[in-house]
């Protein structure tokens, strides 16, 4: 996967420059590893609580006036009836040909939400998603990412530690090998 980004990204933007904003359209593959990311690990896993403003009732559950709720926006995107094989990292289903072309991240397909959706969806979205698609292209683009000796991609313990915020269980240790122009680094 990583091989894949650095060719869409090689192929986009070259390797004498770094990734700009007007390049992120073009980088499609790129895109639907963010959104498989954001799916499998969204950064806010029971979005914000809400609170119910009447009593109602949702599909046969009685919700009470002022009952506190959490949508487990992280236990979502991962039901089996929705994702084909829910755990697997595969940015290809949200790729032409896979389960999920169209789906986006924005509030539109309930079944990935890491912004939330409706009247309170996160206010600083377009921002968020504008500086995690930038950060994570300049980083793909610009560095070959090694494990430390011993570790390999596939065994990497990828636990979550929860709470308000998703985090890693373990830190990620990587070391990053520059593979742009030296001009880009300003030697
Ligand atoms: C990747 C980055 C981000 C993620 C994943 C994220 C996620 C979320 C989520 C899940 C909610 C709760 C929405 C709901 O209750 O339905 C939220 C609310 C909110 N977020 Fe973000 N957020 C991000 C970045 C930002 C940034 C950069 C800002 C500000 C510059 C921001 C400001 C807010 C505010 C003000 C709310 C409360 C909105 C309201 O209740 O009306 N967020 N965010």
């Amino acid at each position: 996967m990583m091989a894949q980004a650095q060719q869409e990204l090689d192929a986009v933007v070259g390797r004498s420059r770094l990734v700009t904003d007007l390049d992120l359209p073009q980088l499609t593959y790129v895109q639907a590893i963010i959104k498989e990311t954001f799916r499998l690990h969204p950064s806010t896993p029971l979005s914000l609580p809400r609170m119910a403003a009447e009593s109602c009732e949702i599909n046969g559950y009685h919700i009470p006036k002022n009952a506190t709720l959490l949508v487990n926006v992280w236990a979502i995107a991962r039901d089996p009836e929705v994702w084909e094989e829910p755990l697997e990292f595969r940015p290809n289903r949200f790729l032409p040909g896979g389960e999920r072309p169209n789906a986006d991240v924005r509030g539109n397909d309930f079944e990935v939400i890491p912004f939330g959706a409706g009247r309170r969806i996160c206010a600083g979205m377009s921002l968020g998603l504008r500086m995690v698609h930038l950060l994570t292209a300049t980083l793909v683009h610009a560095f070959n990412w090694e494990l430390p000796e011993g570790q390999v991609a596939e065994k990497l313990n990828m636990d979550e530690a929860y709470g308000l915020t998703l985090q890693r269980a373990a830190p990620l240790m990587v070391h990053p090998r520059p593979r742009l122009s030296p001009q880009v680094f300003g030697k």
